[in-house]
């Protein structure tokens, strides 16, 4: 299950001594395209049947982290790094323990025949041993390993599947089930307001999340208004204010002078005035779970009668936030709740034990700090990612948000015809960027989810690095690569013009000619069809990487000939790098 990003250590060597090259030597590396088409091992597929999806609609992403990562460019910016044959073993930012402790347990059965219960007794350890760092709470703990060991034992052998992905699969399983299965929608009233009512302790998020969820339910097309409703923290107020602003939902305050119950009271009927079909309330937090806390929520609730009371709690404080949904849900009665601080828990306890431990799902997730970082707990993607496999359905529905449709097939056309650009180039990047934070992409794309923070940050280095290169292209050679190929006099004015070196501007010119080379062959790979196509491209994965070096070589180099002809076929006069000005 070691996944690995590739980094061309070639990529770097070759282009910044064969520079200026001619055309046909550049582009038939093979050892370049070789190591830049396997963006990760065929092993991260597995599982990932909703890959297709999203790679047959875009391919940039992969291969943006493909070029925004490779070696070249890093060893132009930050010198040399070492590797191990090339490649890069990098390990699981979300969840690294977790996923690495139940790597272990995998790996422990490699070789086996078949799961038995002599044979499973060291990897449940290892189950066990991981899911209680992960701060899992120890009766969840104990009732999940029971559970899967009474099927693994129970399982019979599968034909082609062998016992390690067997046990992957009932842990995946049961994962789910652990975290509730499905995802908890939130309700919404028949008629009248739906009344959503937060509550938590001091500092989880709550003002936050009221806005980042009337944020999200203006986006399903629900018209909301925010209730003011923290008076002991006078700066609650004004922060749900500039909130509200931010996100364009009107907010309701009366000061800090008056009960929250009076406010609630007061906030409902302009909301029914104003005929909106959520109402928000925003409560006081404190740092204990006090009676007094505890009565004025009660009192709070029997104003509003709400149809949703969510506890927010932080996901950084394990399977204490599952306690303090048990002991709210006693207290007063909730409906759920909402994992803050997701983004920065790297144990993944809270979102394992919550639904386990008090019977109440979590119904959303905060990401970020951002008022568009809240999203629908969904317990299929969070085993997904636990396990090491991409997210790659929320990959897709944040990529759709951004980039609309036409935009993809637009792409899809000029990828196909090998005329993608430096402008497609910049808008791509930058609809990544617009996606959340690089780190946050990267681990939803498949394959991709074990990448260090250090690297993501070296990514976000380079992105800006290549904008500023592009911002400093001309149009005209923005949308002809071709132009800057030819001419290191171009070459050398963006480079002066963005403040990079020539060899930089060089690198990023090659790469994009490596891109369309490598999009088309992707792309052609997933034309094929649905779902089975997946299992071409990690045959065409896995074939590339076992062809031999000749083999490879030759097949490539008259791709890459045929590709650069098709996209240079509209100009005239030498091309290539070594092409004089
Ligand atoms: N990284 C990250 N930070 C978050 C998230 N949600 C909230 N925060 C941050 O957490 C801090 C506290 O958030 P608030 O919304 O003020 O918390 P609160 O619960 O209303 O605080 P009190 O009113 O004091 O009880 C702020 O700095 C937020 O930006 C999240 O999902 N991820």
């Amino acid at each position: 299950m070691e996944a690995t990003a590739s980094v061309s250590t070639v990529a770097s060597r070759h282009l910044s001594t064969a520079l200026p090259l001619s055309k046909t030597t550049h582009l038939s590396n093979s050892k370049f395209l070789r190591r830049s088409t396997q963006p990760c091992s065929s092993s991260s597929f597995i599982g990932s049947t909703h890959s297709l999806s999203f790679s047959s609609r875009n391919p940039f992403t992969r291969e943006l982290w493909g070029v925004i990562h490779s070696s070249s460019m890093n060893a132009a910016v930050t010198g040399t790094r070492k590797m191990a044959g090339g490649r890069l073993i990098i390990r699981a930012e979300m969840f690294g323990q977790l996923t690495s402790g139940l790597e272990t347990a995998w790996n422990k059965l490699k070789g086996e025949e078949v799961l038995t219960k002599e044979n499973i007794a060291e990897p449940m350890r290892d189950i066990r041993r991981a899911l209680l760092e992960a701060d899992v709470s120890l009766p969840v703990v104990r009732r999940f390993v029971q559970a899967v060991s009474d099927q693994a034992v129970g399982t019979g052998v599968i034909r082609g599947v062998r016992p390690d992905q067997q046990l992957v699969k009932i842990v995946n399983d049961e994962l789910v089930k652990l975290m509730g299965g499905e995802v908890s929608e939130l309700v919404f009233a028949k008629t009248g307001p739906t009344v959503i009512l937060l509550a938590g302790l001091q500092g989880v998020g709550k003002t936050t999340v009221s806005a980042k969820l009337a944020l999200y339910l203006k986006k399903q097309g629900k018209s909301c208004m925010l209730i003011a409703g923290d008076v002991y923290r006078p700066a609650a107020i004004d922060q749900l204010v500039i909130l509200g602003e931010q996100v364009g939902v009107p907010v309701y305050s009366a000061g800090t002078e008056i009960k929250p119950a009076e406010i609630a009271r007061k906030g409902l009927e302009e909301a029914r005035k104003k005929n909106v079909n959520v109402v928000i309330m925003d409560t006081a937090g404190r740092f204990q779970i006090d009676k007094a806390m505890m009565d004025e929520l009660k009192e709070v609730k029997r104003v509003l009668n709400p149809t949703e009371v969510l506890l927010v709690v932080d996901a950084m404080t394990g399977q204490e936030a599952a306690a303090l949904v048990t002991t709210f849900n006693l207290e007063i009665g909730i409906t759920g709740a909402i994992l803050s601080k997701l983004d920065g828990d790297s144990r993944g306890g809270a979102a394992l034990s919550v639904k386990e431990v008090s019977g109440k799902p979590i119904k959303l997730v905060g990401r970020g700090e951002r008022v568009e970082d809240l999203e629908p707990f969904y317990p299929d993607r969070m085993a997904g990612r636990i396990l090491g496999m991409g997210d790659v359905l929320s990959f897709v529905e944040k990529a759709q948000e951004v980039m609309r449709q036409e935009d993809a097939e637009e792409l899809q056309k000029k990828i196909m015809s090998a005329k993608f650009d430096f402008n497609d180039f910049l808008k791509q990047t930058r609809a990544v960027a617009q996606m959340g934070s690089m780190s946050r992409v990267i681990g939803m794309i498949p394959g991709m989810g074990k990448v260090t923070p250090a690297q993501i940050r070296e990514a976000e280095k380079n992105l800006k690095i290549m904008e500023a290169m592009i911002e400093a292209m001309t149009p005209e050679e923005r949308e002809k690569p071709e132009l800057l190929a030819e001419s290191p006099a171009r070459r050398k004015r963006v480079a002066q013009d963005s403040g990079k070196t020539e060899q930089q501007v060089s690198q990023l010119v090659a790469q994009l000619f490596q891109m369309r080379v490598r999009m088309k062959n992707l792309m052609g790979v997933m034309e094929g069809g649905s779902i089975p196509a997946l299992s071409n491209l990690e045959e065409a994965m896995k074939a590339e990487q076992k062809a031999p070096p000749g083999t490879a070589r030759r097949k490539r180099r008259s791709e890459s000939r045929r590709q650069f002809a098709d996209s240079a076929s509209s100009r005239p006069g030498p091309r290539g790098f070594g092409a004089k000005n």
